[in-house]
């Protein structure tokens, strides 16, 4: 079913939760709901499952505006980040509860709601575990029950808010696979909140970036990582350096340094000297001929597994910025206190100063013949 959020606000005595939300989700998406804290992912949830009624706005499933319709009528699947489930009840019969417990005239006969807990547990990989009860279950295992009996009643959606939050980063990182794997089987419309960028950008096939209440961008999970459309969304997206400096023409000049950096779409721009910020991944950045970067001096090298990370201090920045390169065994590593140049192989720069009427982030490419060193 597809899923239509239109101008969407609640509020709460001091805060906007949510303000003027929209949103389109194609039937059979998997979208992910990213952003810090009290951005609103919950609200909006809550808003869409009808466990929280919006001040304004509406919300369509498909044609139908389910604005005012209760959370039963809405017959959404939901799972919480803290297990859900009924200690009382076996696996099975925690799968079976949606069912079992909808108005005779639409329950199934006993025998197609125990064919449909088979298909489930079989669904989740735990056939074998019908029987036992939810404490007997590891975090992980609960939370495919969990998943199992959000599906049984075959959800015109399903919410999920940060349903693999209680648990450790490695079980994690292969129930999010699994979901996905799942959600590939079953073509179930699904919305999943998140704080955790990589969870969203490994999982979904579209994200949704909020802050404070709105909506800060959506998109691929590529076009967030490569285009983010503000210093926000780049700065929340992986691992991002912030260089600080001015326009200068259609280009980026950082504070004490002469490198100019061609800023790409940077000619509406082109005269001003508006104070600005460039942001650029660590694996971006690179060492190059002495005269072609920032001068820096390597504060600090770590090696995690195969890759080498400089912790290194430009001069007049106020923060150290960070270059990433892969350990091959020519590899040259720069030596602690020696002083490199280095310079941004893909980077995007934003005003720095905010003003209503900002010009979206623009990005630059350095010009071809600078050999990245180093890496
Ligand atoms: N019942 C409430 N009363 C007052 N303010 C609330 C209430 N629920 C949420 N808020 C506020 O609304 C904003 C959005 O909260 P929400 O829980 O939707 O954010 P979130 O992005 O899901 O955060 P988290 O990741 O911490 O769960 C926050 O500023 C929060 O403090």
């Amino acid at each position: 079913m597809d899923l239509h959020i239109r101008q969407l606000s609640k509020r709460y005595t001091d805060v906007a939760a949510l303000d003027a939300v929209d949103l389109d989700i194609a039937s059979g998406e998997l979208v992910a709901l990213l952003g810090p804290s009290g951005s609103g992912k919950t609200t909006l949830l809550r808003v869409i499952a009808g466990l929280l009624h919006a001040d304004s706005g509406q919300v369509l499933f498909g044609d139908t505006d389910a604005t005012r319709l209760s959370l039963r009528e809405r017959n959404v699947g939901f799972v919480f980040q803290h297990y859900a489930l009924f200690k009382h009840m076996t696996v099975a019969e925690n799968v079976a509860f949606g069912l079992r417990s909808r108005p005779r005239s639409k329950r199934p006969d006993k025998a197609a709601i125990a064919r449909r807990v088979e298909e489930l547990l079989t669904l989740i990989q735990l056939a074998e575990l019908g029987e036992r009860y939810p404490e007997q279950l590891s975090g992980g295992q609960r939370q495919r029950v969990a998943l199992a009996r959000a599906l049984a009643i075959d959800p015109t959606v399903l919410l999920l808010d940060e349903p693999f939050g209680a648990l450790d980063a490695k079980v994690r990182v292969d129930l999010r696979r699994w979901l996905r794997r799942l959600h590939e089987q079953t073509g179930q419309t699904t919305l999943f909140v998140t704080h955790d960028q990589e969870e969203a950008l490994e999982l979904a096939d579209r994200v949704v970036v909020l802050r404070e209440g709105r909506i800060e961008q959506v998109g691929t999970p590529h076009e967030i990582y490569s285009a983010p459309a503000s210093e926000y969304v780049f700065d929340f997206i992986g691992r991002a350096n912030a260089v600080e400096g001015r326009f200068d023409g259609g280009n980026f000049v950082a504070i004490g340094h002469e490198l100019r950096l061609p800023i790409e779409g940077g000619a509406p721009l082109a005269g001003s000297t508006q104070p600005a910020r460039l942001y650029v991944r660590p694996h971006d950045l690179a060492i190059v001929p002495a005269d072609e970067g920032w001068s820096a001096r390597v504060a600090a090298a770590h090696r995690l597994a195969d890759r080498i990370t400089l912790e290194l201090d430009v001069e007049h920045q106020p923060r150290p910025l960070e270059l990433d390169f892969a350990a091959t065994p020519d590899v040259e590593i720069p030596a602690v206190g020696q002083t490199i140049a280095v310079a941004p192989l893909r980077y995007r720069v934003y005003p720095s100063a905010p003003t209503n009427a900002a010009p979206p982030g623009t990005q630059g490419a350095k010009p071809p013949g600078v050999p990245p060193r180093g890496r």
